[in-house]
């Protein structure tokens, strides 16, 4: 379609439509026809009728009460009927793929100017990369769904899954040897965990925390034990299916009586006389994606204690939505076992030895969550460093008070600690394998969730307070602030609640001091 050709208009001619009937405005060099429009703008037609607002120039007010996005809208942007003559628009919302230039709004490896001994070239290439992925196919998806609670478009798993990137949320390891990331940008040899770490914070970005899980919570924690302990035949099939994004899968061990706490788990599988099945009767609660997974690695009791069996969508099995403080888009499911019958080959690991199976994907599914909030409490950053320049109070720039500034010195501060102690167990990461990063790196990284929850809260609280009434408004300025704020408990909760976490680490700290240090 061919795009509409504006006229240029001088500031003068505009102020000659000036009535109710022929009212012009202008918004940072753009001239918009609203006579018609006001009847129909949500915030009323009265303000359009207000001497400051005929014919003239509202960027300050109009930047004050809306989102930049209202004016990209389809329906908003047609207004526009020209520009002012010989005046460049000073407005532009970040290019699809591009950086911020807000101080803070981007990590120091990703700021002009700026250094860090982590991040190589390929690096680089591959976040400008996935980050116009995001902003062009997910973000619009994300934000759709969250609206409707449906589950994320088939849409989406497929340009992910062609793309590689649902493997790639499994992190670095076998699973990608012989696939093409991101079209040859990474070689799956080169493909390490600052690569992930790009990848979930670059995800995270959507500002819907329920699609964010809805695109991956259950594949990045329900198939690695299928991975690492699937039988062979097992693996053949369902790996292929998950990573196509044409299957889903997710992982079952909470439970309504027992929460995760697996020695109280009731949900059983008993063996049938001849030893070829397991019958499984039970219950699950809160698992992500079940709603519509095909797959689930589920937390059994057997005769030889706690193991783990994956069992595919059959008769006697049947999920229900749990509607909980983020979008129903993350499919979180009440499950029902009832007389399921499944193959005893489909035991992941050995009968009795599920705790392993378990907890070896614990770091990693901790780590994964520690990168998400660690990029959504700088997003906050960004929405209050901009509403406190563009919002006026008291005829000043809300960022003029210097109790707001005080809140914005607190966030910037988490969100760079809280960064720099990621990349740092990060790196840590990359070059140790995985018996080491069991034994070095569970303590850290459980404190290092801890702390990034923990921060992501008073974060959310400082910004409910920078955004007044707005940032508990589901539309409009603060609409993303109302989000975080309603959804950051999350974090908090899942992989491991923030105090268990927390006790986690100090434990594994206790344990390791020396038997001969003292003070
Ligand atoms: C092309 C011009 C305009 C468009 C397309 C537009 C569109 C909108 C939309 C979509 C909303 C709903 C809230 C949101 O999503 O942000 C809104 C609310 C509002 N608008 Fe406008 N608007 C325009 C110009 C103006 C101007 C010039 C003023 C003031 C002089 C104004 C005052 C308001 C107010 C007071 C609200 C309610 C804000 C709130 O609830 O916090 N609008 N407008």
């Amino acid at each position: 379609m061919a795009s509409k050709v504006l006229k240029e208009f001088t500031r003068e001619e505009v102020a000659q439509h000036k009535t109710a009937n022929n009212l012009w405005i202008i918004i940072d060099t753009k001239v918009y026809d609203v006579t018609r429009f006001k009847d129909l703008h949500p915030g009323g037609a009265s303000i359009f009728l207000e001497d400051d607002v005929l014919g003239k120039d509202v960027t300050e007010t109009f930047y004050g009460l809306h989102r930049h996005e209202v004016l990209l809208k389809p329906q908003y942007a047609r207004l526009q009927v020209g520009t002012i003559k010989g005046e460049q628009s000073q407005i532009n919302a970040r290019e699809p793929g591009g950086l911020s230039k807000v101080p803070y709004a981007e990590p120091t490896w990703l700021s002009e100017g700026y250094y860090s001994p982590y991040f190589k070239e390929s690096h680089r290439k591959y976040q400008a990369a996935v980050r116009k992925f995001v902003d062009e196919v997910v973000f619009p998806d994300a934000q759709a769904r969250e609206e409707d609670g449906k589950r994320p478009s088939q849409s989406v798993f497929d340009a992910m899954a062609q793309l590689e990137l649902i493997a790639m949320r499994m992190g670095p390891g076998k699973h990608l040897k012989g696939r093409t990331l991101f079209g040859g940008l990474v070689k799956p040899e080169e493909f390490d965990y600052f690569h992930e770490m790009i990848l979930h914070e670059e995800f995270a970005r959507v500002h819907a925390r329920g699609y964010v899980d809805g695109i991956g919570g259950g594949s990045c924690i329900g198939l690695p034990p299928v991975l690492n302990f699937g039988r062979p035949e097992i693996q053949a099939r369902v790996v292929p299916e998950v990573l196509s994004g044409k299957k889903f899968i997710c992982l079952a061990i909470s439970e309504a009586f027992a929460g995760s706490d697996v020695q109280g788990l009731r949900t059983t599988a008993k063996k049938t006389e001849d030893g070829k099945h397991w019958i499984v009767n039970g219950t699950k609660k809160w698992i992500t994606n079940g709603t519509f997974s095909d797959y689930f690695t589920v937390g059994c009791k057997t005769e030889k204690g706690f193991t783990v069996i994956l069992i595919e969508r059959s008769e006697g099995l049947e999920t229900k939505v749990i509607k909980t403080a983020y979008s129903t888009t993350a499919g979180t499911a009440y499950i029902t076992f009832d007389n399921v019958k499944v193959p005893v080959e489909n035991t992941l690991g050995k009968e009795g030895q599920g705790v392993y199976v378990m907890l070896s994907n614990f770091n990693h599914e901790r780590w994964g969550m520690c990168c998400s909030g660690a990029v959504t409490q700088r997003l906050i950053v960004e929405e209050c460093l901009k509403w406190t320049a563009q919002r006026k109070a008291f005829g000043k720039p809300l960022n003029s008070l210097a109790v707001i500034r005080s809140k914005l010195a607190d966030m910037i501060a988490r969100a760079e600690s809280v960064q720099s102690w990621l990349e740092n167990v990060t790196f840590q990461m990359n070059n140790m394998d995985y018996k080491q990063q069991s034994e070095l790196l569970a303590g850290p990284i459980g404190l290092l969730k801890m702390y990034i929850t923990r921060n992501a809260q008073d974060t959310a609280q400082d910004a409910v307070q920078i955004f007044g009434g707005r940032g508990i408004t589901k539309t409009g300025m603060g609409r993303f602030i109302e989000h975080y704020h309603r959804t950051v408990p999350y974090d908090s909760i899942l992989g491991g609640a923030e105090d268990v976490l927390g006790d986690l680490g100090v434990r594994q700290a206790i344990r390791n001091i020396p038997k001969n240090a003292r003070l």
